[in-house]
């Protein structure tokens, strides 16, 4: 698997204050890469170190294989950013300030057109900045970011301002970027639902470690044991599996129950099936349920706080 960004044990502090961790990196080329965290987690430090804004005290940077310490420039030649503060000059009208970015590269005039057409932003490109929107703001960052095509974006929070429609929109637009571009994306947010319905792969970064990283298929496929039996006679299923020792509950549709994970989850559903189908309670679907990303997240940062816990005592 090739990797766009990867860096080593990559640490920063500010003072006293770790704030980046010995976090190492693997986002595979083309991937949607969801970097998850709550506010202060480190995620905009992450970035601004993967951009070489901020140098690290320890660990490796690598973009394409390019070290961001050392080869900076072409490093970066590489990537388009969007960053919270967008630096634009709000009397430019947007086509402007997208043309003046676009000389500063050494590109073509065409490319102005391109970028905001794949925005979806032509229809403002002649309006003054300081009218935009947050959310128009956003694309037109957006759209400075795949100035040149760069095969790897780096995006803190892109979805920051948009209304839900402009969200859905933006999500498709990123989702569908690999694939039409080539590109790798690499997102910031601390919005579970949202990075599960766009990413690929995953990162969680909790108080500036590392604590989960993969695909999110992969992440969410881990079993935890639950099943969706459906059934009209949900209370009476309820009982039956309570009767044999499996934790059940009600849900939508029938009966959720909870198998233990030292048991193959298959044999252990067809055997519970078979046991309600005996005592006459027709099931209509067994369902292993997937894991959602809160499940995960929930689990990765208490699996973290009982480490911390550890390392207090
Ligand atoms: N230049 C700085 N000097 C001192 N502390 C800083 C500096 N920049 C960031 N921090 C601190 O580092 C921690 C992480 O900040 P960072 O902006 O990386 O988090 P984040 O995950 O991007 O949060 P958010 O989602 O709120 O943007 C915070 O506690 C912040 O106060």
């Amino acid at each position: 698997m090739s990797l766009a960004i990867e860096t080593e044990h990559l640490v920063r502090r500010f003072g006293a204050h770790t704030v980046v961790d010995q976090v190492s990196l693997r986002v595979p080329s083309r991937s949607v890469y969801g970097f998850l965290g709550r506010n202060g987690a480190g995620k905009t430090t992450t970035f601004k170190l993967l951009l070489g804004l901020l140098r690290p005290d320890a660990g490796q940077v690598r973009i394409g294989g390019i070290d961001v310490v050392r080869q900076r420039i072409a490093a970066l030649r590489q990537v388009g950013a969007l960053l919270e503060a967008q630096g634009f000059y709000p009397h430019l009208k947007g086509r402007e300030q997208l043309d003046l970015q676009r000389r500063l590269l050494g590109l073509p005039a065409s490319e102005v057109d391109r970028v905001l057409e794949l925005t979806e932003m032509q229809a403002h490109g002649g309006r003054t900045i300081g009218d935009y929107s947050l959310g128009m703001r956003q694309r037109l960052g957006l759209a400075r970011a795949l100035l040149g095509a760069p095969s790897v974006l780096i995006l803190d929070e892109p979805t920051n301002g948009l209304d839900p429609e402009g969200m859905a929109d933006m999500r498709g637009f990123l989702r569908s970027l690999p694939e039409r571009s080539g590109a790798t994306v690499l997102l910031s947010s601390h919005l579970l639902g949202e990075i599960e319905q766009i990413a690929s792969h995953i990162g969680m970064l909790c108080e500036g470690r590392l604590v989960l990283q993969g695909r999110l298929e992969d992440l969410q496929a881990e079993q935890d044991g639950a099943v969706l039996f459906g059934t009209d006679a949900a209370a009476a299923a309820i009982d039956l599996a309570r009767g044999l020792g499996i934790p059940a509950d009600p849900c939508d549709g029938g009966m959720l129950a909870r198998f233990a994970l030292d048991q193959p989850i298959e044999a252990a559903s067809a055997a519970l099936n078979h046991q309600l189908c005996t005592a006459g309670i027709a099931v209509h679907t067994v369902a292993p349920q997937r894991r959602s990303l809160e499940a995960v997240y929930r689990r990765a940062s208490q699996a973290l706080s009982s480490t911390s816990n550890i390392a207090l005592a």
